[in-house]
């Protein structure tokens, strides 16, 4: 039998994270094809096509897909499913939307947030935020699952796969792609970046964080991230929660400044290279998972740390 990969990618590049989950399909040792649905699939087929560990490039090409709703990739990815016995993409908000329909369509179970796949059917991911770890069994003749990008490393390029055209069927009249707005910034995005400076309630104000977040990440060329505390206090946007019900973040370096490290918010960080805490009270969880933790007023030490970098 073989793996298919759903890739996620913005219509010009493919997301980073796919070649993380090519690493993972290895696991099975059986071919493994990558799905591209696109309204110009050529220049997405062609990265594809060059990740090592890949065996034929799967091309579904329609103009709706300029803007794919999760109800037309499931309609394009079902039937091909009956080739594979495995389906599967990195964990995101993307393969969150559309792999569950799939496996519904299928009548299967969704695996969803996967951290190690143990064998062909047999999988590790957290539940209750993270702090236990169950090992599940799936007797599904597909496995359908989204896998933790950072838990599996990038497969190299170098490959030359062949490109296969497939079906599109056309996308279903019940919804419909209406408008997208996206935040512009100047800064990495906060899932891929290197490093993450993240603030909590403890700045008080948006101001806060435009005068004492933001220049410590400019010196640092790092994104900015937030609890769920300072996101709902309205400190920062939505789009930068860390946690739980925010994003996952693996970065090199993660700095949390006056944020007490509840459980939900570690969810999102814990995989960090580096973990720095600062916090003027010395009980607090972060320091449970930070390496380097400092135990001072913010507003004293990170404008220091900023002028000293
Ligand atoms: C179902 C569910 C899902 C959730 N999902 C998320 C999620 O995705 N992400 C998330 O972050 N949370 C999430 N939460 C909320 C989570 O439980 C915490 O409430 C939240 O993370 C707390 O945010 P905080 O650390 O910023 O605030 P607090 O817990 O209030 O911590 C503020 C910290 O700042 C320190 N501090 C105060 N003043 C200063 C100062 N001047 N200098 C230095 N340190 C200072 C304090 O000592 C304290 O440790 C979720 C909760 C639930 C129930």
């Amino acid at each position: 039998m073989r793996t298919l990969i759903i890739a996620e990618h913005n219509g010009q590049h493919l997301n980073e994270q796919v070649a993380r989950a090519v690493t993972a399909a290895q696991q099975w040792q059986q071919p493994v094809d990558v799905l591209i649905a696109a309204a110009q699939p050529d220049a997405l087929a062609a990265q594809a096509a060059a990740l090592q560990g890949i065996s034929s490039v799967l091309v579904a090409s329609d103009a709706a897909l300029q803007h794919p709703t999760a109800e037309h990739l499931a309609e394009i990815i079902v039937p091909l499913a009956a080739n594979y016995n495995v389906v599967l993409a990195a964990h995101s908000a993307f393969s969150k939307n559309v792999l569950p329909r799939v496996a519904a369509l299928l009548d299967v179970n969704m695996l969803s947030d996967v951290l190690e796949i143990v064998n062909t059917n047999t999988y590790v991911r957290g539940i209750y935020a993270g702090n236990v770890l169950a090992t599940v069994q799936s007797s599904d003749a597909t496995q359908v699952l989204t896998v933790r990008g950072s838990k599996f490393a990038a497969a190299a390029t170098g490959n030359a796969a062949g490109i296969t055209t497939v079906a599109a069927p056309a996308a279903p009249v019940g919804s419909r792609w209406v408008a997208e707005a996206f935040n512009k910034s100047e800064r990495p995005a906060l899932t891929a970046a290197k490093v993450v400076v993240s603030g909590g309630r403890a700045l008080g104000s948006a101001d806060a964080f435009a005068q004492v977040i933001a220049p410590l990440a400019d010196k640092l060329h790092a994104a900015i991230g937030a609890s769920r505390a300072a996101v709902d206090a309205g400190y920062a946007p939505n789009d930068l929660q860390v946690g739980q019900t925010g994003v996952v973040v693996a970065p090199e370096l993660y700095i949390a400044v006056g944020i007490s490290g509840a459980i939900q918010h570690a969810y999102g960080m814990k995989d960090s290279k580096v973990v720095v805490a600062i916090n003027q009270d010395p009980e607090a969880q972060i320091f449970k998972i930070a390496d380097y933790g400092l135990v001072a007023d913010l507003f004293e030490v990170v404008p220091q740390l900023t002028a000293a970098l």
